[in-house]
């Protein structure tokens, strides 16, 4: 289904965040990890977090579910042997269940998008898990993958850190339940350092020990810890929410948004930051965002790695800001659901916007007189690319069609009708 974005001045209202997908999907697997039952508040419902609510219950867990919670009976570290899963296009959850398959026997992951997660690379982890003695067959480092878990022991392990954060959490959450001690020593630089936080805060309420050093580049995990069941509340989701606030900061807005800890682990809280230094009128007290915009932005230099899942709704902020924006220090958007950074460019020049590229960088030169628009994109089976174009679209001349625009679900179903609720001239054609 494509969605059909027209000019629209103004936003206003209120909205309630939807809940974090990062979280979400660590909880779930927290929660399947522990022997008795776990509760999580409040989890996330896209296509992400669903995969691993699905794979977890094809591995053994069993989840009751109401409107406010999920309550989920965990397998511990005895997943029940299945011949494959499949985690539709999420890259966390196949990294974090690739780690966890070595637990088993043999597990096939198999390759249902093979235009997008089928492209990503995972030869990191790979390299990893087989130093834990584990057998892992692969296409050059991708999808589809067959785990052989052969009771791995835990040791000395060596990780790249990068291209993904990802392939670190994974270990993190699959070694404190090998028999053995393990050491974790990242390799390289650690990309998304900050989402690694996040993986040591649900671990550590999971009743899990790590020692960590500071930079999060060697870890100490003593083996044969258990994980414990928990009560979990799910937080609002900063990735998701940046396009929503993006779009109140290009337009001439009253809008708030709900449930976005000023506390919070999730490195895209920067977003409020960003804006901030764009010079956009807002507040942020009581875990509620304020945005009074007036459609005027400075352009801003941003290092985008803290903050990766919300760069492209920064980038696409600062399409209509005075001046040249540099979003650096981005490689690693090119290993996502796209391109983020070619293929990105390409759909917001097509818009009108004037960007370019490095290898590591996105360069933005604002248009404050608005673009033309009256094209169509190709999301490249993108949220995050949705989200954003969509943002350009508000306040473009001409509406754009964005073709596929459903793959939104991939972390926030309700992006469209949160955008309507505010007054947005969006419909789905
Ligand atoms: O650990 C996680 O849940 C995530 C880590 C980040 O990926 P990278 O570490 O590959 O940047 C982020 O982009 C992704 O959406 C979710
Ligand atoms: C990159 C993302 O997710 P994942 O890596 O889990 O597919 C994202 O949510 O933007």
């Amino acid at each position: 289904m494509d969605v059909l974005v027209n000019n629209t001045p103004s936003l206003a209202g209120e909205i309630n965040a939807l809940s974090s997908k990062n979280y979400t999907t660590r909880y779930l697997l927290v929660g399947a990890l522990a022997e008795g039952t776990s509760t999580i508040y409040y989890p996330a419902h896209s296509e992400d977090s669903d995969a691993m609510r699905r794979c977890i219950q094809e591995l053994g867990a069993e989840l009751i579910e109401d409107e406010e919670k999920i309550t989920i009976t965990g397998f511990g570290a005895s997943p029940r042997q299945v011949s494959e899963l499949n985690v539709g296009n999420a890259g966390a959850v196949l990294r974090f269940l690739m780690g966890i398959a070595a637990l088993g026997e043999e597990i096939h992951f198999v390759n249902t998008y093979p235009e997008s997660l089928g492209k990503r690379p995972h030869q990191d982890l790979i390299d990893a898990l087989e130093q834990l003695g584990v057998e892992v067959e692969h296409q050059d480092g991708r999808l589809p993958i067959t785990i052989r878990g052969g009771k791995p022991q835990g040791g000395a392990i060596r990780v790249s850190g990068s291209v993904s954060s990802q392939y670190l959490s994974a270990l993190l959450f699959l070694t404190p339940l090998l028999p053995e001690d393990s050491t974790i020593e990242v390799l390289g630089d650690l990309k998304s350092k900050v989402v690694v936080g996040q993986t040591l805060e649900v671990l550590e309420q999971a009743g899990i020990t790590i020692h960590a050093d500071e930079n999060y580049m060697f870890f100490t995990v003593p083996g044969g810890q258990k994980y414990k069941p928990a009560e979990y509340t799910v937080q609002g989701d900063y990735p998701g929410s940046a396009a929503i606030l993006a779009a109140a900061a290009v337009t001439n807005s009253e809008v708030t948004v709900t449930r976005l800890m000023e506390e919070s682990k999730q490195g895209e809280r920067a977003i409020v930051d960003v804006l901030r230094m764009m010079e956009v009128p807002l507040t942020h007290e009581n875990n509620t965002v304020t945005i009074k915009g007036n459609g005027r932005l400075k352009a801003v230099e941003f290092d985008g790695d803290a903050a990766t899942d919300a760069v492209l709704a920064m980038v696409a902020a600062a399409v209509f800001a005075e001046g040249t924006s540099r979003f650096y220090n981005v490689e690693n958007l090119r290993y996502k659901e796209c391109d983020r950074i070619t293929d990105y460019l390409t759909e917001l020049a097509k818009a009108g916007a004037k960007v370019e590229e490095k290898q590591a960088e996105i360069i933005v030169h604002g248009r404050p007189e608005g673009v033309e628009g009256g094209v169509e994109i190709n999301a490249h089976y993108d949220h995050r690319v949705i989200m954003a174009l969509t943002i350009v679209g508000l306040r473009a001349k001409q509406p754009i069609r964005i073709k596929d625009a459903h793959h939104v679900a991939k972390s926030y179903p309700g992006y469209f009708d949160h955008l309507q609720t505010l007054g947005a001239n969006v419909e789905w054609v």
